[in-house]
């Protein structure tokens, strides 16, 4: 028995395909959907994430900036350059890239963010939107695989779901979410004890945690759908999952792999809300 492969990069593509009748009609009223990302610094990887959310945008005739600001900038010049930005009316969302240097505190300046324009949903009152159920912007990354379970007929009323990292970008609207559909949901994080004993009972597995490879097939449950939301760049320049596809994929009924799974699908759910962004200008 092998798993079935999730294929994100494929999904990515049919949801974009859906967008260009809405798209057409934002533009017919005189609007393009128009984001701005703040680079700040010069992390290669962030880069690289960057540039494909620019090519991206462009692709589907939206318009997309790249602001890219040095290291060593202010915490006051970044909010300033924030405010403006909140201020133009020809912009709909504006995304800072994290991580940020360490000189700057990233929920201040994610807070000086108009929540209107916040496509990444990471707000704090977007985060508490989410929270009781009534959600304005979701995360990308955890709306991507909404998308995924549901493309997949995955039932979630009732499932167990286990959702390894509890970050605010990824596992714990993940599990606000899966929640929301009436799934019986654990968040596990660096210090739960026997991760294994959880894992093993998941139906739903989703696993952020940023460590290359650490949920190995041994720890799933025969048949159950696993979410791999990592990305790890090893020293030979390949992707890297959280989860060892090679073990995985012998036990689960359903995988995603890394790369062409839940990446692309983060940057479509980006356009998503950037287009709904737009959208509330109508
Ligand atoms: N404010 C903010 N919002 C983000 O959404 C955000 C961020 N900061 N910081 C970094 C992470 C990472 N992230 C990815 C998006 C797409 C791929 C992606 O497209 N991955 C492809 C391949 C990428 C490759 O080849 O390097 C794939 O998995 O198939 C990966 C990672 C968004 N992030
Ligand atoms: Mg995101």
């Amino acid at each position: 028995m092998t798993a079935t492969i999730i294929d994100g990069k494929a999904l990515a593509q049919t949801i974009k395909e859906e967008l260009h009748e809405r798209i057409a009609h934002l533009n017919s009223k005189g609007i393009t959907p128009a984001l701005t990302v703040i680079l700040v610094g010069d992390d290669p990887a962030s880069a690289v994430y960057v540039r494909n959310k620019h090519n991206t945008f462009t692709q589907l005739g939206l318009k997309s900036d790249v602001l890219h600001l040095p290291a060593d900038i202010t915490q006051e010049a970044l909010l300033n350059k924030i405010k403006e930005l909140n201020q133009d009316p020809l912009l709909h969302g504006i995304l800072v890239q994290l991580p940020l240097p360490s000189h700057i505190d990233s929920h201040t300046v994610i807070d000086t963010i108009a929540p209107e324009k916040d496509v990444d949903g990471f707000h704090i009152s977007n985060a508490g939107a989410l929270m009781i159920g009534h959600p304005r912007f979701i995360p990308c990354t955890p709306y991507g695989v909404m998308k995924m379970l549901a493309t997949q007929q995955v039932p979630l009323r009732g499932a167990e779901a286990v959702v390894v990292g509890a970050s605010n970008i990824v596992g714990k609207p993940m599990a606000l979410l899966l929640q929301k559909e009436g799934a019986t949901v654990t968040i596990c994080n660096s210090k739960t004890k026997d991760l294994a004993a959880h894992t093993k009972r998941a139906d739903i597995l989703v696993v952020a945690t940023g460590r290359p490879e650490m949920v190995t097939g041994d720890m799933i449950k025969p048949g159950a759908v696993v979410i791999d939301v990592g990305i790890n760049r090893g020293e030979d320049g390949k992707l890297k999952g959280d989860v060892e596809f090679s073990s995985a994929v012998k036990v689960a009924g359903a995988i995603t792999p890394v790369p062409g799974g839940v990446g692309p699908m983060t940057i479509t759910m980006l356009l998503v809300n950037t287009i709904e962004a737009a959208e509330r200008q109508l």
